[in-house]
């Protein structure tokens, strides 16, 4: 099973190149590789399994968070109204976004940055993906505000991007005129 251990940290190259596209169709080691990171994700989020293998709570996952340069994500959880949100995504691509933005009201974090960084993320607000999901089927989603954003910080690992390079130095909790706070 995928441990905190398995997750690459700031300075480790895989967390700023841009990944690989996975070939199509998917292997089955691919297919495996993403349940196991939607896996992670649930165990994150499972106080008991949490608590015993020392895992940080996590809604995402992306392949060079593992070392692993391959365009694939997972995320896993209950969006501000409740409904679940579970993919595993295989070379997703945001194909149109919303020109409003939105960010985080308590800012973000992840799992391969052992520091609070405080600050206001701006995103698109919404994002229409395209991806192959993990019935190698193409898959097809709108998503707005939360399940947006994170859907979106997991997209950037994917090319290399890391939250924080959205803060604004000068005023970290500036945020731009069109965009909203989401939680
Ligand atoms: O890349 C996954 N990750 O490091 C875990 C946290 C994901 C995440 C946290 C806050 C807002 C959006 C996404
Ligand atoms: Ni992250």
């Amino acid at each position: 099973m995928i441990t905190m251990n398995d997750i690459v940290r700031e300075g480790h190259p895989s967390l700023r190149e841009k990944a690989e596209e996975v070939t199509v169709p998917p292997t089955e080691n691919d297919i495996q590789l993403l349940n196991d990171m939607l896996t992670f994700i649930k165990n994150s989020q499972d106080e008991d399994i949490a608590g015993q293998y020392h895992l940080r709570p996590g809604v995402g996952l992306a392949a060079p968070q593992l070392g692993i340069n391959k365009r694939m994500c997972a995320v896993h959880f209950e969006d501000l109204k409740g409904r679940l949100c579970s993919y595993g995504l295989i070379n997703p691509k945001i194909v149109s976004h919303s020109v409003e933005q939105a960010y985080l009201s308590t800012g973000e974090g992840c799992l391969s940055v052992d520091r609070d960084v405080q600050g206001y993320v701006p995103r698109n607000a919404r994002v229409t993906v395209k991806a192959i999901g993990m019935d190698g089927q193409e898959l097809k989603l709108r998503l707005r505000d939360y399940a947006a954003i994170v859907v979106q910080h997991e997209i950037d690992h994917l090319n290399g991007v890391m939250f924080y390079d959205y803060i604004n130095p000068e005023n970290p909790f500036t945020v731009p005129d069109n965009s909203k706070p989401i939680g």
